[in-house]
């Protein structure tokens, strides 16, 4: 390779960084880890997401899905108001096979060698129990189970959020929070969708669901015929065909394309899975379309107010609290979007852009308390 080649791609590689502030690729041969951490931007505070495992075809899809998912991060941040940063992991690898203790250690290892810098926890592929083993190596884990100190399955919460999510956009689009009678399409039985899955039964709605899980799929249906609930599953593309009045996304990111989007019959999306549009033009043409869609990182981030709260000192009843306030602020995003002219996610973009600036100044404000990095003669 000659040296035009090799400047080229490193330009190239800077480029597609554009505002992250650092990305650490981490090698160990001995456990077989590969994995990416990306560090979007820490001006409110060290950088908070957690790791995904999924066997990414090229490395080049590893890289493209941290970048996208940490700068979401920082806007996840921002939105539900924690004094955190962006940033997220990926390990290549398939969660079914290439798990062991040591992987997650040697993650640990390197999540430690950022000295505070970024915190990480479950998401999707990984388990809070994956995080016990990472923790041995470092304290920047979040989201263990109880029994080893931390908040527990961070799942919880983000179901949480997204039923609130979804009573927001019922009272948004018929005017009332009530879910019963309405009909959901759940893409995603796993840690978050199983749950909202089994809230949306409980409070009388009608469900459509798919997951390459055969035991999830299995064990949702036995749910809804115990307690007499209506579920109906299909497989693989059908999920975006179907005539339910919302789409709930809780498996991968990027299923609003050009290829989907003329599939859709809903009136909204919304669900916990994070980059749910492939990009922000598929906004524009969701809302031509008369779908109202509910920006992910605003739906999604009851995980991320449990597990940042443990940082501060757990408080149960401030999570709950803040998990709550994502009812409010999706409806002030889908108003501002009305008054504005925009989309949601624009709008929603453009709150959180405005607040990091306001906050961006105050955390700079030169005071006893907060010394200047350099030495200075007090
Ligand atoms: N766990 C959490 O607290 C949070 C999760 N999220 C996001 O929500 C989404 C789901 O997260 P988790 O439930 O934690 O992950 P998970 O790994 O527990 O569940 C994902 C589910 O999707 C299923 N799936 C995979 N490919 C599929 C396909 N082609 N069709 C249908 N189903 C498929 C899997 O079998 C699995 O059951 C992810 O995008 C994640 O980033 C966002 C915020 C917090
Ligand atoms: O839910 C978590 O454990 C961490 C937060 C996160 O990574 C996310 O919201 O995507």
């Amino acid at each position: 390779m000659n040296a035009v080649t090799n400047e080229w791609k490193s330009i190239d590689l800077f480029t597609q960084m554009k505002e992250h502030e650092q990305v650490i690729f981490c090698n160990d041969e001995q456990t077989g880890l590969k994995a990416i951490i990306a560090i979007h931007n820490t001006t409110l505070g060290p950088a908070l997401g957690g790791c995904r495992m999924q066997p990414y075809p090229t490395v080049d899809a590893a890289l493209f899905d941290v970048l996208r998912l940490s700068k979401g991060m920082t806007y996840k941040c921002i939105a539900a108001d924690v004094d955190f940063g962006g940033g997220k992991a990926v390990i290549i690898g398939d969660p079914n096979k290439d798990k062991t203790p040591e992987l997650f250690r040697a993650l640990g290892q390197f999540v430690e060698s950022l000295n505070g810098r970024f915190y990480t926890g479950t998401d999707m592929g990984t388990t809070p129990e994956d995080f016990v083993h990472a923790m041995k190596e470092t304290d920047c884990i979040v989201g263990v189970p109880q029994e080893y100190g931390g908040s527990g399955d961070s799942s919880v919460p983000t179901a949480l959020g997204v039923i609130y999510g979804l009573q927001a956009t019922n009272k948004a689009l018929w005017g009332s929070d009530d879910l019963q009678g309405k009909t959901y399409a759940i893409q995603g039985l796993g840690k978050v969708g199983y749950k909202v899955a089994e809230q949306l039964l409980e409070k009388g709605a009608n469900l459509y669901v798919c997951d390459i899980n055969q035991a999830a799929v299995d064990s949702i249906v036995s749910y809804a015929k115990e307690i007499g609930g209506s579920v109906k599953v299909v497989q693989g593309d059908e999920i975006y065909r179907t005539d339910a009045d919302v789409f709930v996304p809780c498996a991968f990111g990027n299923v609003v394309n050009d290829d989907t989007i003329d599939a859709f019959k809903v009136r909204a999306i919304v669900g916990s899975a994070n980059n749910q549009l492939l990009d922000v033009r598929h906004g524009q043409m969701l809302q031509e379309r008369g779908i109202l869609y509910a920006p992910d990182y605003i739906v999604n981030a009851g995980g991320l107010i449990q597990v940042s709260d443990e940082l501060y000192g757990p408080n149960k009843e401030r999570v709950l609290q803040k998990t709550k306030a994502i009812y409010s602020t999706l409806l002030d995003i889908y108003t501002q979007a009305e008054n504005e002219q925009l989309t949601t996610i624009e709008a929603a973009n453009r709150f959180c852009e405005k607040r990091l600036e306001m906050r961006s100044r105050r955390n700079n404000f030169f005071s006893h308390k907060k010394r200047p990095k350099w030495d200075i003669r007090l």
